[in-house]
Formats: C-alpha cells, structure tokens, sequence
C-alpha cells in the first residue's frame, strides 16, 4: 500500500512490492531526488525503483531520516541510525552496521561495459540507469581493441576485459564473463559459451549445435539442468578490481520458444517459471538472471569499494 512519508524539507511516496525485496519510492513532486547508495537498503531492498539513485556529495540526512521512516515501517524494528562521516545504524542498543558514507561525486556518471554484445549491454542500461549512470559499451569506441579471451574461468576472462579496457582509457570498466553450464555436457559450453560453435558463431548456431549435443539426452527435464553464469568484475586505475557472481538455475528446452533476449535464452528455462528466457521480458529477465543476482551483489559491495 502507498503511503506518505514526510521529512521537513522533503516527502515521498512508498510502497514494498509482493516480493517484499523491491522497494517503489515515489517523489510526490514528481522532481527527481537522489537517494544515496548505502549499502544497508541494498541488504533490505535488494531492487529499489522509482528515483534517481546515486551516492551523493553531502550528508543526505532528510533522504535517510525517510528512509529510515520506511525501513521501521516494513519490518516493524525500531532502527536507530547516527550520519557523519559513518552511518550507523543500531537496534535494541547494539550496533548492527557501519559504513563509510560514499563520497562520489554527482556529476559525469559514466560507466564504461567492455563488451561488444548489446543483448548484455541493454540489461546492464536498464540497471545502472538507475543508479545515475550514462552507459557505454565498446561499440561506442571502435578504435578499442577486442580483448582476447584467453582465460580458463569466467573470472580470468572479466578480469582480462575489464583490466585491459580500464588501463587503456582510464575509465571506470565493468566486463561480464558470462555462459551456459549444462550438466550433462560437464559444464559445458561454459566460458565457451559464445564461440560454442566455432570462432565468430552466430546465437543460433550455437543453439543448433546444443540442441545437437543434446540430442541424444533422455528429453525428460531433469535429465537437461543447466545454469547460467555470471562473473563480473569492475576495474578503475590503480586499485583492485571487485569481483561478484551470480547463477540462474533452469533446464534446456527441446525447441527454442520466446522472441526477447540474446544468445541461449529461447532455450534456457527458468526454473521457477517454467518459461524460457526469452519468454521473460527484458523487466523480468532482469529480476531472476544470473547477471541480475551478480549486480545485486555489486550494489552491496559497490560503496565500500568506491571510497577503497
Ligand atoms: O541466452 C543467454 N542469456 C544470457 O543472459 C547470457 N549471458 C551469456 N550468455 C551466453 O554466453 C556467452 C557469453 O560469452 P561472453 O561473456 O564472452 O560474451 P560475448 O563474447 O557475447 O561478449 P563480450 O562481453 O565478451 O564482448 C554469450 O555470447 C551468450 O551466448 C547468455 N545467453
Ligand atoms: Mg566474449
């Protein structure tokens, strides 16, 4: 139910979906308020929608005096918060989280995906325009050299792209390493995935040739699990790069169905839903996916990193 929450200077509008992990803020001005990135909200509220997210340059306390109003609100805890350079938050008298308050600038957010694939780049700008961020991806710099990808894992692939790409341009660099991992197969096609069927193989190629390996597999379901992966890692000059991952459970179809997403998706099926991924659109895709529980991981430990 949407309820009004009132601090001195500002109010807004807030609800928690049937999921109880997305939280709907509405500015009931309908101007854009920044709502800063602690990690705290991003434990309870893994998906937040409706303002402009970003980390913010000053103490932001009438925006987390209201949130903190909606936090007591759903769990019905009386949370104490204190805001200086720290925020901590206590419950019952005992301290129960610290963190450094993000100092990030709120100007020329930009984030640069080193990668070429725009099915991938499209969930990413559907996520981080949220959070602020102008998004590119290296089809906007085509004198950007291909990184090979010469690792062994998901996380040495999105290392070399993500490294190379932010030592070249200087830029804050996101890469995903990601692939289909079918049990039956012994994981395969795995950091494979993309040239499954060879070196510059097309979506459907490669689907072809799963459903060809695949041929042969007893057609029942559980005969066909499979799960996505996700590494990502995000690398800026000068400090370790962050690395998180995600995976999405599911089986592979005996045809392709669903018109949406990119690459194996007409014939991964979700587990949950019983629907391809390309049946999802790209909203619900990017609820349940591997890449979509890898950001959620991102976000928890996003601040923390920025001030490292
Ligand atoms: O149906 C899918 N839904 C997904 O959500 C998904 N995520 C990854 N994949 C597959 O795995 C390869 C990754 O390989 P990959 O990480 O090397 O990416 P890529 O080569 O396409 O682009 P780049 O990021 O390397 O430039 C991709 O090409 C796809 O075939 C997916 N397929
Ligand atoms: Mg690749």
């Amino acid at each position: 139910m949407k309820k009004l929450y009132k601090h001195e200077t500002k109010q807004i509008f807030a609800y928690v979906l049937a999921d109880e992990r997305t939280l709907i803020i509405e500015s009931i001005f309908g101007d854009e308020l920044e709502i800063p990135l602690y990690s705290l909200f991003f434990k309870y509220f893994p998906k937040l929608q409706g303002l402009k997210i970003i980390a913010v340059d000053e103490n932001p306390s009438d925006i987390i005096d209201l949130f903190f109003q909606v936090l007591r609100d759903v769990t019905a805890e009386e949370y104490q918060y204190q805001l200086s350079d720290t925020l901590t938050v206590s419950l019952a008298g005992n301290q129960i989280h610290s963190e450094t308050v993000t100092l990030a600038t709120t100007q020329d957010k930009s984030l640069l995906i080193a990668t070429r694939n725009e099915g991938k780049t499209r969930e990413f700008k559907a996520f981080f325009s949220h959070l602020g961020y102008t998004v590119k991806n290296l089809n906007d710099f085509p004198e950007l050299p291909d990184v090979a990808e010469t690792g062994m894992t998901f996380e040495e692939n999105a290392r070399l792209k993500a490294e190379t790409i932010s030592e070249l341009t200087g830029e804050l660099v996101l890469a995903d390493d990601s692939g289909l991992m079918v049990d039956v197969l012994g994981g395969l096609p795995g950091v494979w995935s993309a040239r499954f069927a060879g070196p510059h193989a097309t979506d459907a190629a490669n689907n072809a040739k799963l459903l060809h390996e695949l041929a042969s597999t007893a057609v029942t379901p559980e005969k066909r699990t499979a799960k996505f992966h996700t590494t990502l890692v995000v690398a800026a000059p000068d400090k370790p790069s962050l690395v998180v991952e995600g995976e999405w459970l599911g089986a592979i179809a005996t045809i392709p169905k669903g018109d949406d997403g990119f690459g194996y998706d007409p014939l991964f099926v979700d587990e949950a839903t019983g629907k391809t991924a390309a049946q999802l659109t790209l909203a619900q895709k990017n609820k349940v996916s591997h890449r979509a529980l890898a950001l959620e991981k991102l976000l928890t430990k996003w601040p923390d990193w920025q001030k490292s």
